[in-house]
């Protein structure tokens, strides 16, 4: 829907109509080509502007018509109407002018901005490219090196950081329609020629095969496996090498090569559901929508450690005023050190003011007396934390907020050593929680939902990804991780090197394969954790632990100090401890062979397929466990639990989409296969869930819910 109106006596104002973001569905792209006709062909009308209703200009493509039939009049010769009209066209940008909405824009002859407009070409991010001309014209306005990082890494810009690489013409902190709607008045008559974009020759850098080659060697490093970064290298080379239609036809070929592909609809539904998951429940039926979160401007941290320092440093940039509590003076006096440090680093690299005056430091836990929510980061030890719970309980007020960062331990049973186990959430912060977007809000079978929704619009505020789920032994991502990480391990035993492992985990899309990242880590964090649960048996290598099969390989390298890059040894040798740089270990290698030939353990060559199977396949199986008990309210959690906290690929969208991609039957089936030959693995045990699925036909993600809640036999 777009309506016309005529304003100043001859400016024919358009104003795009279709909330929250004016998407330019099939609606709005006719309302647009009705009223660009009526605004040409009308004598009164001597030159337009285009605006958006509620301070939005466009939010690009309509993204939920992707999955349908496309209607109405299609973009590209929309915007090349508006091009070559014969008046002056000109884009009054307010909040966001992204994508297709950039496109259009780009479209016109000048462009305003408001000064806290956003503009940027993120099609990437969806697993696509700019196809309405933005590959074609963004490079002839603002040279190809500056295009082709805003379009293969869709990356948005301030209407300052625009200003300056020249796609927009004016930026105004007043009223950007009343200031376009000025400056239509004074362009009137003036030669549209040089303002037609695509017209304009691409300023060509000097050695073109050499720039491309450069960043296409970047891009592809970086994709790890995408394949749309790719394509906007291939569409903004056709237009330095192209003329402009045939650069057009170039991008519609490659557009058509993304469009329906699976990483792109992996990626659009990373899109949705990372807006889902903040539409939280809980098996109470409690629902983001029939809670009221409470106020919260006062919070406290306990526990300066890693942890606690950069929940500090994110509750400050979120605005909040925090108190700092650190009994040990030491560790108090470098905890202030490092946020203040922190602080200042990222106000200077956002250009805003520090947060530093914001945070307060005691070694008085009575400092979070008044408080509305502490979170605790103290050492991830039970006593410890049912003391400080203890000692809160009494200390703060009756409605404060008692939050755990704990990443593993029980939720209710911390909130049992208090008076008001109502108010007791896990809030579990990724390292470095001041930079990673995950946050997981447990709650335990006693936790309001008051206090659910008032971690989660906290979260929010921190810019975070906030899932809530319930409370069990590793919550959600942890929980899937044990598997995981335990067939890595077996794989090991039965002829896999660290290596070998890695690899296949890389080649599928991970940062960081598994061993590689147990050395980042550290291996004695998994060791706390395996002694608590009683599963370790200094020196011994029995294989079966508590009833099931156990690899004490882990345990055996810790025994001997091997904790990783920290003391330069793990699962990989690193030059000094400390360095990041992880070098096959002859060392290792050896002890692999020593331990097999003692356990009687044959070695056979495992291929990548073998690898990833193994450990996803056993991840997701976990998933649809949690999904079973309600842990989790739907596969979207999971899904932005893993691509927001452990690293899965965006352009696999998440182990539970996955899954749906690989196909279900594929999924149960390979997963019996690895059961029958293991059968002394639990874990390969095919979820009950994924059983209801497959038996129910398959059906779609987005409706695994009804599945998951319809009654059924336990049997
Ligand atoms: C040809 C062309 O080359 C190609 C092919 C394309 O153009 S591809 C498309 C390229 N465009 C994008 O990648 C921009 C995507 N949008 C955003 O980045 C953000 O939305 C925003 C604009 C910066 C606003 O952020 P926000 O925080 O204020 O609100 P929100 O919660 O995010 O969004 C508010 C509500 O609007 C929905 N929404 C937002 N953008 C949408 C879009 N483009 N299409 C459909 N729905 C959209 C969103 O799902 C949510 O719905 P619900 O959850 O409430 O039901």
């Amino acid at each position: 829907m777009a309506e016309l109106s005529l304003v100043s006596g001859s400016v024919g104002l358009i104003t795009l109509q279709s909330p929250p973001v004016n998407a330019l569905s099939a609606a709005v792209r006719r309302g647009i080509v009705d009223t660009m006709q009526r605004a040409v062909s009308d004598p009164k009308v001597r030159s337009v502007v285009i605006c958006g209703q509620n301070g939005v200009f466009c939010g690009g493509a309509d993204i939920r018509e992707f999955g349908s039939t496309m209607t109405g009049p299609p973009l590209v010769p929309m915007i090349h109407a508006i091009e070559a009209a014969d008046k002056p066209v000109v884009a009054a940008i307010e909040g966001s002018a992204l994508g297709g909405g950039l496109e259009l824009a780009l479209g016109c002859h000048y462009r305003i901005s408001h000064a806290k407009a956003r503009l940027g070409l993120p099609e990437v991010t969806l697993g696509l490219l700019p196809a309405a001309g933005g590959s074609q014209r963004l490079p002839r306005l603002i040279g190809v090196p500056a295009a082709l990082d805003l379009i293969t890494t869709g990356r948005h810009v301030t209407a300052a950081e625009a200003l300056k690489l020249g796609f927009v013409d004016q930026v105004t902190d007043q009223n950007t329609v009343e200031a376009a709607v000025q400056f239509a008045l004074s362009v009137v008559g003036q030669s549209l020629e040089s303002r037609r974009i695509s017209s304009l020759p691409c300023p060509c850098p000097v050695d073109v095969d050499a720039l491309f080659e450069g960043v296409m060697q970047r891009v592809r490093q970086s994709a790890r496996g995408a394949i749309a970064p790719v394509a906007c290298v291939q569409a903004v080379r056709a237009a330095a090498t192209l003329p402009y239609a045939q650069g057009m036809q170039r991008e519609q070929e490659l557009m058509a090569t993304l469009f329906t592909s699976g990483q792109a609809r992996a990626l659009q539904y990373c899109f949705f559901s990372q807006r889902a998951v903040s539409r939280w429940s809980m098996p109470s039926g409690a629902r983001w929508d029939t809670c009221k979160p409470k106020p919260v401007t006062k919070a406290a941290v306990i526990g300066l450690g890693t942890m606690g320092r950069g929940i500090t440093v994110a509750l400050a940039q979120a605005g909040l005023s925090v108190v700092a509590v650190e009994t040990q003076p030491q560790q108090l006096k470098a905890g202030q050190r490092a946020v203040s440090d922190m602080l200042e680093r990222a106000a200077q690299r956002l250009g805003v003011p520090s947060a530093v005056q914001g945070v307060r430091y005691s070694q008085e836990l009575q400092a979070v007396a008044d408080a509305h929510l502490v979170i605790e980061a103290v050492f991830e030890d039970m006593a410890l934390k049912e003391q400080l719970f203890k000692q809160l309980s009494s200390i703060c007020k009756p409605d404060t907020l008692l939050c755990t960062n704990t990443s593993a331990l029980d939720i209710d049973h911390l909130a049992s050593q208090t008076h008001r186990p109502q108010q007791v959430v896990g809030m579990h912060f990724f390292a470095p929680a001041h930079v990673m977007k995950l946050l997981e809000v447990v709650y335990g079978p006693r936790s309001a939902p008051q206090a659910v929704a008032t971690a989660m619009a906290l979260g929010k505020r921190m810019g975070k990804v906030s899932v809530a789920v319930g409370n069990c032994r590793g919550f959600v991502g942890n929980r899937m991780l044990m598997p995981y990480v335990e067939e890595a391990l077996f794989l090991l035993e039965e002829g896999a090197t660290p290596e070998t492992v890695d690899h296949a985990l890389e080649e599928f899309g991970f940062p960081m394969g598994v061993f590689r990242m147990s050395d980042l880590s550290g291996l004695d964090v998994g060791w706390r954790v395996r002694k608590a649960a009683g599963l370790v048996e200094p020196g011994k290598m029995s294989r079966v632990r508590q009833g099931r099969r156990y690899s004490p390989l882990g345990d055996l390298l810790c025994e001997q100090g091997r904790f990783g890059q920290k003391t330069g040894q793990g699962w990989y040798l690193y030059e000094t401890p400390g360095s990041r740089e992880a070098r096959p270990d002859p060392w290792l290698h050896s002890f692999l062979e020593e331990y097999r030939a003692r356990q009687g353990l044959v070695s056979r060559r495992i291929d990548s397929q073998e690898v990833q199977e193994r450990c996803l396949y056993a991840l997701i199986n976990e998933g649809f466990n949690i999904l079973q008990e309600s842990i989790a309210a739907g596969p979207e959690d999971i899904d932005m639990i893993y691509v927001f906290g452990y690293g899965w690929p965006r352009h696999r969208g998440g182990p539970m989409f996955y899954a749906s991609q690989v196909g279900l039957p594929r999924v149960l089936q390979r997963l019996e296969h690895y059961q029958q030959l293991h059968p002394d693995v639990p874990h390969l045990q095919p979820s009950s869930l994924l059983w209801r699925l497959v038996s129910s036909g398959s059906p779609p993600i987005h409706r695994w819910r009804e599945v998951i809640r319809k009654p059924h036999s336990a049997l």
